[in-house]
């Protein structure tokens, strides 16, 4: 089993990776963010990749989704953990909380969004239901366990477009709509990774109350920062204790 890890804000790199090598991917869909970087963890055989490129230079709404998917299946990846800090929109869902979100309602617009626009002969339509898989889910819960993390099992991850943080209204009118967590990069990564059969979950890590929740102040990024700092610690936790 080869285990692929897209990093979000706050996980560039994967510290305690073992590094055996780094390798560019080129792919009929352009650049993916950044070099994919192989290695192992804990006994794991893990590709990483970060999602803004190493040094956090792709805004959400840039990042070339379909590269990085191509290249994590390319080189034989077949389970994918990714990683994404989240404003949280609920009670359970406070700041430096771990969630492993099981849906997602999409609000992005404008991003490409298939690998399947260029067949001409047919139209494909996935089968998204459910849009996380099971196995991987469980796989994290479990890890969350075993590294004595209390991590919120499911929730509905809102995908905005991005780069800019939503308005207080926005975010009342996500929670209607059933959100507990939002962010700018699940989709359509995680409708990619089911388009090219990659078994993908989130391990979604809470930065910040969304807009207007908590104390109705405004987003302080060093707030944001401080708590990705505490919360992708536990994130590496997991993932040292994944079975
Ligand atoms: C205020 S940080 C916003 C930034 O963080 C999330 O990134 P990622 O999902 O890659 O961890 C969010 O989607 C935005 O891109
Ligand atoms: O409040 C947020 N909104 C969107 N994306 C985010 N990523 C971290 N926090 C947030």
């Amino acid at each position: 089993m080869s285990v692929g890890i897209i990093g979000g804000t706050g996980l560039t790199s994967l510290e305690g990776l073992e590094i055996t090598r780094r390798e560019v991917v080129r792919t009929p869909f352009g650049e993916p963010s950044a070099p994919l970087i192989h290695g192992t963890f804990r006994g794991h055989n893990i590709t990483f990749l970060a999602r803004h490129g190493h040094s956090h230079n792709i805004p959400p709404h840039q990042v070339n989704y379909r590269a990085n998917i191509w290249a994590l299946r390319h080189v034989g990846v077949d389970r994918v953990i990714a990683v994404a800090a989240v404003g949280g929109l609920g009670e359970a869902y406070a700041p430096r909380r771990i969630a492993i979100p099981d849906q997602i309602i999409d609000y992005t617009h404008s991003r490409i969004s298939t690998f399947h626009d260029q067949d001409l002969e047919h139209v494909t339509h996935i089968d998204f239901t459910y849009p996380y898989d099971a196995t991987v889910r469980e796989w994290l819960l479990c890890a969350a366990r075993d590294a004595g993390i209390d991590a919120v099992d499911g929730g509905t991850y809102g995908a905005t477009q991005g780069p800019r943080l939503e308005t207080a209204a926005e975010i009342r009118r996500m929670r209607q709509d059933g959100c507990d967590l939002v962010g700018m990069t699940g989709m359509p990564e995680a409708a990619l990774a089911r388009e090219a059969e990659l078994r993908y979950a989130h391990c979604a890590v809470v930065a910040n109350w969304a807009a207007g929740m908590g104390d109705g102040e405004e987003l302080s990024m060093d707030e944001i920062r401080e708590h990705l700092i505490h919360g992708m610690e536990a994130v590496r936790k997991m993932i040292a204790s994944l079975s």
